[in-house]
C-alpha cells in the first residue's frame, strides 16, 4: 500500500540534502531517498576530499618555493596524514550518520535504496511505495562517464571515487581526461612524487575554459615534470600484473595506475523520468526557472545540465524548496555562474568566454594582462603565473564574463562574478578603487586594456 506524504527527494546531493532538510523543517512531511550516501559526490568523492589533497598538495608547492625566497627547506611528502584527514575528517570513513541524523532530527524520514518513479506522483524505492501530495525533487546527480575505448572496461581503473579514497601514492599515474578532475587530481598526486601523465583528446586542457587558461596550465604541469599530451587518441587499454599500458599515438605509455576523468554520465531512463512522459533517452532535465520539469516535479544539481558544481545544486535547490512552499522565489538565472578549477594556479571564471560571446554574436572587447608583471606578482615571485581575461559586451558596456587565474585566482573571482552578475557598467568598474599591491588590482589593469 502507498505511503502518503508530502514531498519525496529522491538523490541527496548537497542541494537535494539542504532542500529535504528546509522543507521538513517548515513542517511538511519529507521523505529523503539516497541509495548511496547522504550529501552526494561533493563531500565524500569530490569536492571536499579532493580539496583536502590540493590543499596538501600546495604546501608541499609552498616549501617548494621557499628555496630563493627564503632560504632553504627538506620537503619530504607523506600521503598518510592525507589520506587519513580524508577518511577521519572528511568522509567519517564514508559513513554518513552524522548527515541522516541532521535530516531525520529534522522531522525528515530517510529510506536508503535506489528511487524509482513510477508515476506523476509515485516514487518506489527499497520496496516501499510513496505517493506525494505536493512534490517530487529529483537530485540524483552524475555517474563518472567512461569512454568506449578498447580493454578499458576490463582493466581496474580508477575513477575520482577510487582516486580520493586512495590510501598510498601511486608510483605512477595515467590520468584519461585533463577536465576539472584530471587537472585538479594529476597535480595533487604529482605534487607528492607520482610520476603523472595527462592523456586529453581536445586540443587544450580544461576545454570549456578560455584557451589562455589551459595553455597556462599545460606550461606550468610541464615545469612540475607532468606530461600533458593534448589531442591524445587512446587505441586501447591493456593490464597485467600492476602495469596498466595504453597505446597513445603509436607509442605504448605504463603506469601503476589509470585514472578515468572524462565526464559525467546520467541515467534518466533507469530513473523512470517516462512516467512523467520526459524523454528518458535525454542527458539532462530541463526545468524552468523554478526547477519544475513536470506538474508537482522538480529537478536540481548536475541533471539539471545547468554546470556541475556544489554551488549550483545547492542554488536550484534552495529555488525548489521555496517554491514547493509556496514562497515567491527569485526565477533562477544563470548568466553569471562562477567556476573555479582548483589548481595551482586557480582557474576561476564566470559567465562567457570570449569565444562563447562572439558566438552569441555579441560586439566583444576583451581585455586581458599578465598576472606576473602586476606589483603583486612580480613581488610574489615564484608561483606567481596568472592573468585576468574581461570580456565585455561593448554595446551594453557591461562584462559578460571573466576569467581570473593565479594563486588566489578563485578569490580575486568575486570581484568579477559580481560585475558580471549585477551588469555592473565598465565605467563604474574603472572608477574603484584597487587597493595596492593586491592581486585583484590586475582588474583595474585589464579594464584599462579592453579593446
Ligand atoms: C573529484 C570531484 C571534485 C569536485 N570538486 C568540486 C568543487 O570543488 N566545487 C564544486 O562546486 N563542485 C565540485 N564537484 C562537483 C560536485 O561534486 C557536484 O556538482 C555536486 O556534488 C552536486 O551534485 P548533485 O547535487 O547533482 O548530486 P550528487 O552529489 O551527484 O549526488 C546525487 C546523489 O543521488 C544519489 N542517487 C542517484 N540516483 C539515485 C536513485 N535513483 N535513487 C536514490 N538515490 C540516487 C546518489 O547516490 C548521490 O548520493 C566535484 C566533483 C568531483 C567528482
Ligand atoms: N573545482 C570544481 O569545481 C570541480 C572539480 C572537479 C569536477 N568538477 C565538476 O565535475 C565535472 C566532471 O569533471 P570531469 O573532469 O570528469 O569532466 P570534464 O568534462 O570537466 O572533463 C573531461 C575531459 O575529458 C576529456 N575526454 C573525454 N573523453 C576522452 C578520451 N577518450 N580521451 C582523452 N580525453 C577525453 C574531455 O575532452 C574533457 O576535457 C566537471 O565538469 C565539473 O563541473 C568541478
Amino acid at each position: 500500500m502507498a505511503e502518503i506524504v508530502d514531498v519525496v527527494v529522491i538523490g541527496m546531493g548537497p542541494g537535494g540534502e539542504a532542500a529535504a532538510g528546509e522543507l521538513a523543517e517548515a513542517g511538511l512531511s519529507v521523505v529523503g531517498i539516497d541509495a548511496r550516501l547522504v550529501g552526494g559526490e561533493c563531500p565524500y568523492y569530490g569536492c571536499i576530499p579532493s580539496k583536502m589533497m590540493i590543499r596538501a598538495g600546495n604546501s608541499l608547492a609552498e616549501g617548494h618555493r621557499i628555496r630563493g625566497l627564503a632560504g632553504d627547506a627538506d620537503i619530504r611528502p607523506d600521503w598518510a596524514p592525507v589520506a587519513e584527514r580524508i577518511r577521519t575528517e572528511a568522509t567519517d570513513n564514508w559513513d554518513d550518520t552524522v548527515a541522516v541524523e541532521r535530516f531525520t532530527g529534522k522531522g525528515g524520514q530517510f529510506v536508503r535504496g535506489r528511487g524509482t518513479i513510477t508515476g506523476p506522483r509515485t516514487v518506489t524505492a527499497a520496496g516501499r511505495e510513496f505517493t506525494v501530495r505536493r512534490a517530487i525533487v529529483i537530485n540524483t546527480g552524475t555517474e563518472p562517464a567512461v569512454p568506449p575505448i578498447p580493454g578499458l572496461a576490463d582493466v581496474p581503473y580508477w575513477t575520482n571515487r577510487e582516486a580520493i579514497a586512495a590510501t598510498e601514492i601511486p608510483e605512477s599515474l595515467i590520468v584519461i581526461g585533463g577536465g576539472a578532475i584530471g587537472a585538479e587530481l594529476a597535480q595533487a598526486f604529482a605534487r607528492f612524487g607520482t610520476r603523472v601523465t595527462v592523456l586529453e583528446a581536445a586540443p587544450s586542457l580544461l576545454p570549456p575554459e578560455e584557451p589562455e587558461a589551459g595553455k597556462l596550465l599545460a606550461e606550468v604541469f610541464d615545469e612540475e615534470g607532468i606530461d600533458v599530451q593534448i589531442g591524445a587518441r587512446i587505441e586501447n587499454v591493456h593490464y597485467s600484473e600492476g602495469t596498466f599500458a595504453l597505446n597513445v599515438g603509436g607509442s605504448t605509455l605504463t603506469a601503476s595506475r589509470l585514472l578515468v576523468a572524462t565526464g559525467r554520465t546520467t541515467n534518466l531512463g533507469a530513473l523512470g523520468v517516462a512516467a512523467l512522459g520526459l524523454d528518458p533517452a535525454a542527458r539532462f532535465l530541463t526545468p524552468d526557472t523554478h526547477m519544475r520539469v513536470a506538474d508537482g516535479v522538480y529537478a536540481i544539481g548536475d541533471i539539471t545540465g545547468k554546470g556541475a558544481f556544489t554551488h549550483i545544486s545547492m542554488y536550484q535547490g534552495a529555488i525548489a524548496a521555496a517554491h514547493i512552499l509556496g514562497r515567491e522565489p527569485e526565477p533562477a538565472q544563470y548568466h553569471a555562474v562562477p567556476r573555479v578549477t582548483f589548481t595551482d594556479p586557480e582557474i576561476g571564471s564566470v559567465g562567457l568566454s570570449e569565444a562563447q560571446a562572439r558566438e552569441e554574436g555579441l560586439n566583444v572587447r576583451v581585455g586581458f594582462t599578465d598576472l606576473a608583471t602586476s606589483a603583486r606578482g612580480w613581488l610574489h615571485k615564484s608561483g606567481n603565473q596568472g592573468f585576468i581575461k574581461l570580456v565585455e559586451d561593448a554595446d551594453r558596456g557591461v562584462l559578460v564574463g571573466a576569467a581570473s587565474a593565479g594563486p588566489t585566482g578563485g578569490e580575486v573571482l568575486s570581484a568579477l562574478t559580481l560585475a558580471v552578475h549585477a551588469r555592473i557598467p565598465v565605467g563604474t568598474l574603472r572608477r574603484m578603487i584597487y587597493a595596492y599591491p593586491t592581486f585583484h588590482r590586475a582588474i583595474e589593469d585589464a579594464l584599462n586594456r579592453l579593446e
